[in-house]
């Protein structure tokens, strides 16, 4: 693929025109602006709608700045908001946003629009810093960062979204003249009048124009540091994958998931979701996607007999709740341990599984506040079938020696396979955090492989593809612990998906992949301990 071709680089825009009871209005306003709508009927769009060659017909309001919108449009408000928490308070955008748009009281169009604009912003930060580096007189860190967080605001509604330029540009200087001052709102003007010079391709081919390294490109092109690039690439190829798959990788990370539900087996079913549009999931037994907005409104959601959950971990848990366990078991109903359960949710869907035989399963977690969010999700099942533990996973294995039939390590680890779910963590996050998560990794997965018992299987999952928290994590453990053979992950994965036919195996381990399963990316290896 070209640097600037039309591969999906984005999330889709969200059909909404100026916006907000503050909007401009005027032609292609909240009604007009969807397809073919706002400034002329006959532009090109790309498959994902977006429109293409928009520069030289655009429709700027001819009033002067300071005779234009002087209210911040609510949604817009909110995604500054979220964006200023983000930058300044190291919050996380999926947690400020929901209690934003609350307090602003958005409607659900709104709220919509408030969301794609945030995420959006954020996900796309890389390369709209990049064009905006090309439109601003001085480096970007030299601006005031709620400027930026404004402009990238900006930046995103002009190149990403179907929201008519007069209009981003009207309420996105509304907002900064409300909400940080009439002198910035100048150049605010001045710099999103330049960005809209060209569209989104327009603006990669320019930046990518006489650079050669295949890195920096897609980096630049799909809105992610470099070495997460790299990481990226070099996971797929170890997985067996094509090395061309790195773009349809990196876009996936830049399209809004879709809500995965799981119905808690013996507990709920998804008939009622079902009736309310969701459709039924094509991986997960027991499980569905829903697009339909605000999921709390499903019947079974607020009693947590219904949750979201991805599909691919939902599959993980299930394929370490079905796979053989080796002989030498004691007798008896099986104990589970889940080592590193926070916020609980393949505890709820293991217990779930497991009540049908009698299991017990113990959920560690050290973070009490988290461990606290366990006790909930397991508030749907009986009592006396859990446990919650609150401590340190390296501990267990030493006090409870070979007492657990199945062990789940679902690591703490980088999370670049859900960088779709979390828009701003691709910045957040920095290689030297691997070097931090290393010895936890090897500690927690050595304490695991000594708590279970003989015969018994141990699951290490991650929500990273990284080969540093994956395969190099399991191969140190299992060098230095003899004792333990490595089962087929993807065929276990196989085993309890729908179709049977997932594709994720590659050698003993097994991947899954946004790009290719609709999926995190998560990573399962399971590890049985010879009697
Ligand atoms: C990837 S999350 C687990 C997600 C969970 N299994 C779920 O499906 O909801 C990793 C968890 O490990 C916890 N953790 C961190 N250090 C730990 C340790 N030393 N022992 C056990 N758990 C730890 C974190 O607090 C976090 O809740």
């Amino acid at each position: 693929m070209s640097a600037t071709g039309g591969t999906n680089r984005g999330s889709g825009g969200t059909n909404r025109g100026s916006g907000g009871s503050g909007s401009s209005g005027g032609p292609g306003g909240r009604g007009s602006a969807g397809k073919g709508g706002g400034q002329g009927g006959n532009r090109r769009r790309n498959e994902q709608g977006r429109e293409r060659n928009r520069g030289g017909e655009r429709q700027f309001s001819q009033a002067a700045p300071a005779q234009r919108t002087r209210r911040a449009d609510p949604a817009r408000l909110v995604a500054f908001e979220v964006l200023r928490a983000v930058a300044a308070e190291d919050a996380y955008a999926n947690l400020v946003l929901p209690a934003s748009i609350r307090k602003h009281k958005l409607d659900r169009r709104d709220a919509g629009f408030a969301t794609e604009l945030t995420y959006g912003a954020l996900r796309g930060q890389g390369t709209y810093d990049a064009v905006l580096a090309r439109c601003v007189d001085r480096p970007l860190d030299q601006l005031d960062p709620a400027v930026l967080d404004a402009l990238r605001i900006g930046v995103h509604q002009l190149l990403a979204m179907r929201v008519p330029a007069h209009a981003a540009l009207d309420q996105t200087v509304g907002l900064v003249r409300a909400v940080i001052g009439a002198g910035p709102s100048s150049l605010v003007n001045a710099v999103l009048r330049k960005v809209t010079a060209h569209d989104l391709d327009g603006w990669i081919g320019e930046l990518v124009d006489g650079m050669t390294d295949a890195t920096a490109i897609a980096a630049l092109t799909y809105s992610h540091p470099e070495w997460i690039v790299r990481a990226l690439r070099q996971a797929l190829v170890a997985h067996g994958r094509e090395v061309a798959e790195i773009d349809a990788l990196l876009a996936a990370d830049n399209a809004a998931p879709v809500v995965h539900l799981v119905a808690l087996p013996g507990l709920a079913s998804l008939d009622d979701a079902l009736a309310e549009g969701a459709e039924p999931g094509r991986l997960a037994p027991g499980s569905a996607y829903y697009s339909g907005g605000d999921v709390s409104r499903l019947p079974g959601v607020s009693t947590g007999t219904i949750r979201v959950q991805d599909s691919g971990s939902q599959l993980v848990a299930r394929a370490l709740a079905a796979v053989n366990l080796g002989t030498g078991r004691r007798e008896g109903a099986e104990e589970w341990l889940d080592l590193c359960a926070g916020p609980g949710g393949k505890t709820a869907l293991l217990s779930a599984i497991g009540q049908d035989s009698g299991v017990h399963l113990t959920a560690n977690e050290p973070v009490p506040h988290r461990a606290q969010l366990v006790r909930q999700a397991l508030r749907p099942l009986p009592e006396d079938s859990w446990t919650v533990r609150v401590g340190d996973g390296r501990e267990v294995g030493r006090e409870q020696p070979d007492r657990y039939d199945r062990v789940l390590v679902d690591a703490p680890c980088t999370g670049l396979g859900a960088l779709r779910r979390r828009p701003e963590s691709r910045w957040r996050r920095k290689p030297s955090d691997l070097v931090g998560l290393a010895p936890l990794q090897r500690e927690l997965l050595a304490s695991a492989l000594d708590a279970v018992a003989p015969g018994g299987v141990v699951a290490y999952v991650t929500c990273s593809p990284h080969h540093a928290e994956t395969d190099a994590v399991v191969d140190d453990c299992l060098r230095k612990r003899p004792g333990f053979e490595r089962l087929d992950a993807g065929a276990a994965l196989d085993a309890v998906s729908i179709g049977g036919a997932l594709g994720a195996g590659h050698g003993t381990s097994a991947q899954l992949w946004p790009h290719v399963h609709g999926t995190d990316a998560m990573y399962l290896a399971l590890l049985r301990k010879t009697p």
